[in-house]
């Protein structure tokens, strides 16, 4: 039957929180890594809380435009080029001092027409495809700290993906691209980038691959993304992880984790929220194990605007913010793994923690995280008036 058991443990507030200055930038920094980051999208801009933590560099020191750089939005029709909505995520990257990863020039997905159905030779492709690098690199210059040059051109068995450029141009097309972007912008780091090459396979093998024919064609690639679109449970360990990343390092390129999430078959429960932070810290430590893995970027650091609801049904909740932009349990897990601490500071308000029965719309023994929210929240444990109590299973409510 479904009911809440409360078991409310009044309580001078001691529920662990996360010190402030102690966030997930900042301790990867400690670590010798140059950047955490999160994916953006420009309607989200408007949303002021969001767009606030979105700017804790604390927390980021790094953003990538989700849609804003890719082929439909940057050239939609042929030769007549679109940047506001890059320019907007650019310089919000600048405003707040944080490095822009740029995404993406050479995809299958979201092209414009033009592009996909358009009829080609060899050398009108070609050209198109060299005249959309260089302009959209150009566009960019001195302000991409890495560009994803080329996004998703394998099959899982690590064969070439048959794109319209691997159609027109064949495998030249990815070493063509490379010296395409280098040209354009010399000081960008150029990444191979991908899905599903987090350990180690054919389609890894067929990623360290391109890596090598983009080299021996005598062009610049700096270093592989790994996208890790994970589900919980299923994600690779921690030594897989290392492991593989240490098969891409060894050809003499960076690393970086570029679009991390775990998503989950919903409803969420507290095992799988315990799996998730765990896979988390597991995919972050094996960054951190090796020394050029550069950053993890996660792919929207918010539920609310996770891409994943709209593009797998039924799944969701995998970033490690919840849809209140409320913090999981997977953000101290990170931490932790990026070597930040937890403190245990008191508060104010008197804080009420509550066990609730599996299908109540939490479940038994999920401790509260410590956040408050709702009207008279002042942030953290603390309400300006009444009490802090149990509302959602990672949500508080001054009452
Ligand atoms: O607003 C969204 C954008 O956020 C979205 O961005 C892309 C999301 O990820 C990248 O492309 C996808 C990577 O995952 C593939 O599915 C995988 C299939 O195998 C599974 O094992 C794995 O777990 C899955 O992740 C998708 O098919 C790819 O589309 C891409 O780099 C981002 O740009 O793009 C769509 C917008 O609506």
């Amino acid at each position: 039957m479904v009911h809440f058991s409360t078991i409310a443990l009044a309580l001078a507030s001691v529920l662990p929180r996360l010190t402030q200055g102690a966030g997930l930038h900042t301790a990867a920094v400690a670590k010798g890594k140059l950047y955490f980051g999160s994916a953006t999208d420009n309607p989200e801009l408007t949303d002021a809380p969001y767009l606030a933590q979105l700017s804790n560099t604390d927390d980021f020191g790094q953003i990538t435009p989700g849609n804003a750089q890719k082929w439909d939005a940057s050239e939609p029709s042929q030769n007549t080029f679109s940047y506001t909505k890059g320019d907007d995520i650019a310089n919000l990257a600048a405003t707040n001092g944080q490095k822009l990863r740029c995404h993406t020039l050479v995809w299958h997905s979201q092209l414009p027409n033009w592009v996909s159905s358009g009829s080609w030779t060899n050398a009108t492709l070609l050209a198109a495809m060299k005249n959309h690098i260089t302009n959209v690199v150009t566009h960019y210059k001195g302000k991409c700290y890495a560009w994803d040059v080329a996004n998703e051109a394998l099959n899982e068995d690590g064969t070439y993906r048959d794109n319209i450029f691997y159609q027109y141009i064949g495998e030249a097309y990815l070493p063509i691209a490379f010296a395409t972007a280098a040209a354009a912008d010399p000081d960008a780091k150029l990444y191979y980038n991908d899905y599903n090459i987090e350990s180690a396979g054919s389609k890894s093998t067929g990623a360290q691959r391109i890596v090598k024919l983009v080299q021996q064609y005598g062009a610049k690639i700096d270093g592989v993304g790994l996208q890790a679109h994970f589900i919980v449970g299923s994600t690779p360990s921690q030594s897989a992880q290392t492991t593989n990343l240490a098969a891409f390092t060894a050809l003499g390129v960076d690393v970086a984790y570029t679009e991390l999430d775990i998503r989950m078959t919903l409803p969420s429960t507290a095992a799988l929220l315990t799996q998730q932070s765990t896979d988390y810290q597991n995919t972050v430590a094996a960054c951190v194990a090796n020394a050029k893995c550069v950053g993890v970027t996660i792919w929207d650091y918010t539920d609310k605007y996770s891409w994943v609801p709209n593009t797998f049904s039924g799944q969701g909740d995998a970033c490690p913010w919840d849809a209140n932009l409320v913090k999981k349990p997977a953000y101290a897990d990170i931490l932790a793994a990026l070597g930040g601490t937890t403190s245990t500071t008191s508060a104010t308000s008197t804080f009420v923690t509550t066990t609730t029965t599996a299908g109540s719309g939490g479940t038994t023994g999920v401790p509260l995280y410590g956040q408050c929210g709702g009207s008279g929240w002042t942030g953290g444990t603390t309400c300006a008036s009444g009490t802090c109590k149990y509302a959602t299973e990672w949500y508080s409510q001054c009452v």
